[in-house]
């Protein structure tokens, strides 16, 4: 298929690759499968391509040392494996792509890094600094202290996240079976998907939880991670991490999601998919109407409402009059100056309270139209 070729030469991957790849059937890290995962990666990066890789199994590689056996039911346990395997995987990656002269450099998140404005600038800032200096960027969750309300809890979503926050050309999430299936492969007469042109097309196939011991969200949350990138621009390629090379080759295995939107600005992408709003704006049916075309920017007199109490640069949710989120976008006001501005046109903003006043409240390219509505936009 002509489309994946656009892997041979791309400029930047996340590559994620999940627990079940990475532990051997005792539990224990599968040094051999990572061993041959980098071997593949490094040849990559010698052609060009920069690559971040999004690891999981720091749970599973703690549990052995610490003599917890199977996944413990107690979150503190997982906590503390996590701790231990993390620094075991990560001592063996820098082992690994050593042999290859490749540094590799540790990022663990949690979502207060995507969700706050500052920190996803200074988290893609740290990323371009890596990649700059020819490094590995290795991530993962930073399972040891992530609180249960703060957890992404699957690296699928993270993985996402991660590919819009450095502008990936593609998404790669390798896992232990070579497609997505109709059905859950372990039942007979189920086929593998080779193309999925948008995931609202999926109604019907059967997903399930995690499939193995070790791994989490199964293939559920992997479709979820495919709809995020692919609706921001970025191709996807599901497939086993045995079939690494051929995917990073271009070849046709396991199943190729295609965008479904155009590429989006990094500010845009963070509204729609990471940002939490700090306060909300009712607006009239007149102004949601002009924000869902996607050519206007907000102004006082489409405004009906304020809630919340935010500051100038803030993001902000904007509802219509039921409540419904349409959009999410930049403030440029205090909450405290918008009741005095609701309704009134920027020229009589302007001669009652000042030059100032005589602007947009949020700005057309400071805001991003949100799902079920905003998957229409720039397709
Ligand atoms: N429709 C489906 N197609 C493919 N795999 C599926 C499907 N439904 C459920 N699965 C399961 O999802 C599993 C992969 O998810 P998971 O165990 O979380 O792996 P990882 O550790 O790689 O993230 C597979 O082992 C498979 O059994
Ligand atoms: N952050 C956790 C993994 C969570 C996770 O998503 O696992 P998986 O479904 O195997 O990719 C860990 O390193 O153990």
């Amino acid at each position: 298929m002509r489309e994946r070729l656009e892997l041979v030469d791309a400029a930047r991957l996340v590559v994620k690759v999940g627990s079940s790849s990475l532990t051997a059937s005792d539990g224990t890290l599968d040094e051999e499968a990572l061993d041959a995962l980098v071997d593949a990666l490094a040849e990559k990066r010698r052609t060009g391509t920069e690559i971040v890789l999004v690891t999981s199994g720091a749970v599973a590689a703690g549990l052995g040392p610490l003599r917890l056996v199977g996944r413990s039911r107690i979150v503190a346990d997982s906590q503390a494996a996590a701790s231990v395997g993390m620094g075991l995987l990560i001592a063996r990656y820098t082992a690994a792509f050593g042999r290859h002269e490749l540094p590799v450099g540790q990022i663990l998140l949690t979502s207060e890094d995507t969700v706050r404005r500052g920190r996803y600038r200074n988290a893609a800032r740290t990323f371009e600094r890596l990649l700059a200096h020819g490094a590995v960027p290795i991530v993962n969750e930073n399972d040891a202290l992530v609180t249960a309300e703060l957890r992404f809890g699957d690296n699928d979503r993270l993985a996402a996240l991660v590919a819009q926050l450095v502008r990936a050309d593609a998404l790669l999430l390798f896992t232990d079976v070579d497609a997505l299936y109709d059905g859950p492969p372990s039942r007979p007469g189920t086929k593998p998907i080779s193309v999925v042109d948008s995931i609202d097309e999926l109604e019907g196939v059967e997903v399930s939880g995690r499939g193995s011991a070790f791994g989490t969200g199964g293939m559920v949350t992997k479709l979820q991670s495919a709809d995020m990138a692919t609706s921001s621009g970025i191709p996807v390629v599901l497939t086993s991490t045995s079939n690494v090379r051929a995917a990073l080759a271009g070849e046709d295995v396991g199943t190729w999601f295609r965008p479904t939107r155009k590429r989006a600005s990094r500010l845009q992408v963070w509204l729609e998919h990471a940002a939490q709003g700090r306060g909300r704006l009712v607006l009239d049916a007149g102004a949601v109407r002009a924000i869902v075309r996607g050519t206007a920017s907000l102004l006082p007199a489409g405004i009906v409402g304020v809630e919340g109490d935010f500051g100038p640069g803030e993001p902000v949710e904007l509802v219509d009059e039921e409540g419904t989120v349409v959009a999410r976008g930049i403030v440029a006001f205090d909450s405290s100056e918008l009741p005095d501005m609701l309704g009134r046109s920027t020229r009589e903003l302007r001669e009652r309270l000042g030059d100032r006043f005589e602007r947009e409240v949020v700005h057309r390219d400071d805001l991003a139209l949100v799902a079920p509505v905003g998957r229409e936009q720039g397709s």
